[in-house]
């Protein structure tokens, strides 16, 4: 018999997830097909969206129905100092919008909706709640509301990530990638562009999917992204997906984060020559990168963050216990395992991430670092 441990959490964060892909895809079509005043610079630059915000109100509102709002410690990106700002009222109301207007999807879903549209201020409240830091001992959910919120203001990839951490440990990873496309080539295409450029439906291009897994199940799934407008139960079952079976590395691809200032894409071109990665890089936006991964459509995926950067459990959590579960391996560029124990940091990661399908090719890459980082000048 299956085991049942964390079932009810699995079944509950798939849904949620799906119906956060649901809202995303919503507010991307919007953004794309307009001009838009719903997209926010952070302190540090980097855009924040009404879908951020949105997807962080409705899994934080849903978990805490579901599990209780005194007992549901979630860790997530978000915060709502942007959104409180005087200028900010268009956009808190266009919050307050897509979060009601996935809430009312949710029996389609297979969960409960609110009796009655949320207030502004339980909107807030609701975002506000996921103020969690994680740590050591107890259960953390961790949520990356919009993954790659690059990708998804540019009509590309993006990936909507909620964990559950347990005393230090992901227990369950579901991850969300609502334009996950037909063909794994067309994975680096610019979405927008191709859109524009090609007789492809959106139908013929996206191949939208949530992957999860449970930790130590062996097992991870793929299940088609399903629609809030149909009914739940008549829509796709999930089935089994797992790495590819690759490990000469001149057969395999490799995956990297789009923009250079999140990863050193010339050390990691000149670390891929040194082990035969022959291929030009797959740069794609947010954890798609786990996606492909754990799907088998890349082999190895290498993340190396400028010194000083420290990696958040949300941008990995999910990705990682998935490729795990689908057999593959994650670890620093060291070589140990990813420490989800020590609060929102991966604390003590060893200068950057390294997932592969297999031990081989893992072993040859983390080898080639060690050769090659003492002239690196990283
Ligand atoms: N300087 C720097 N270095 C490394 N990483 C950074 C940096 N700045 C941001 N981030 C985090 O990167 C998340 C997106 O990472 P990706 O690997 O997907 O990069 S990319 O979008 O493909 O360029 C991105 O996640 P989101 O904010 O959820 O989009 C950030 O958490
Ligand atoms: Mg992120
Ligand atoms: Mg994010
Ligand atoms: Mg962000």
């Amino acid at each position: 018999m299956e085991d049942e441990t964390y079932a009810k959490e699995l079944d509950v964060a798939v849904k949620a997830v799906h119906m956060a892909c649901s809202l995303c895809r919503r507010v991307q079509h919007g953004l794309i097909s307009r001009t838009s005043d719903e997209i926010k610079s952070k302190d540090d630059d980097s855009p924040v969206t009404v879908a951020d915000w949105g997807v962080q109100a409705t899994v934080s509102w849903l978990l805490s129905e579901v599990f209780g709002s005194q007992s549901v410690s979630i860790v997530a990106e978000e915060d709502v100092q942007a959104l409180s700002e005087s200028d900010s009222a268009g956009l808190l109301a266009a919050v307050v919008d897509a979060v009601n207007g996935c809430l009312d999807e949710a029996p389609n879903f297979g969960l409960q909706k609110p009796d009655k549209h949320l207030t502004t201020q339980e909107v807030l409240e609701a975002i506000k709640r996921c103020n969690s830091t994680g740590g050591p001992e107890g259960r953390h959910w961790v949520l990356d509301p919009v993954d790659g919120t690059l990708g998804f203001v540019r009509g590309n990839q993006y990936a909507v990530a909620l964990a559950l951490i347990e005393d230090g440990k992901v227990i369950i990873g579901v991850l969300g990638c609502p334009n996950y496309p037909m063909k794994r080539e067309w994975l680096n295409y610019h979405h927008q562009y191709y859109q524009s450029t090609s007789p492809a439906t959106d139908d013929s291009w996206e191949k939208g999917c949530v992957l999860y897994a449970r930790r130590g199940s062996g097992k991870a799934w793929l299940q088609p992204l399903l629609r809030g407008d149909v009914n739940f139960e008549s829509q796709y079952e999930a089935r089994l997906i797992r790495v590819s079976s690759v490990d000469d590395p001149a057969l395999a691809t490799f995956c990297e984060p789009v923009e250079k200032a999140n990863s050193n894409q010339s050390y990691a071109a000149g670390l891929a020559h040194s082990v035969g990665l022959r291929k030009q890089p797959l740069r794609v936006y947010s954890m798609v990168k786990y996606a492909a991964i754990a799907r088998g459509d890349a082999e190895v995926f290498m993340k190396f963050a400028r010194c000083g950067y420290k990696e958040k459990i949300w941008d990995h959590a999910a990705g990682v216990v998935i490729v795990q579960e689908a057999g593959g391996v994650v670890t620093d560029a060291g070589g140990k395992p990813l420490d989800f124990s020590r609060g929102i940091y991966l604390e003590g990661l060893d200068r950057g991430i390294i997932v592969c399908c297999g031990a081989t090719l893992h072993e040859r890459i983390v080898g080639a670092v060690y050769a090659s980082w003492d002239s690196s000048n990283l």
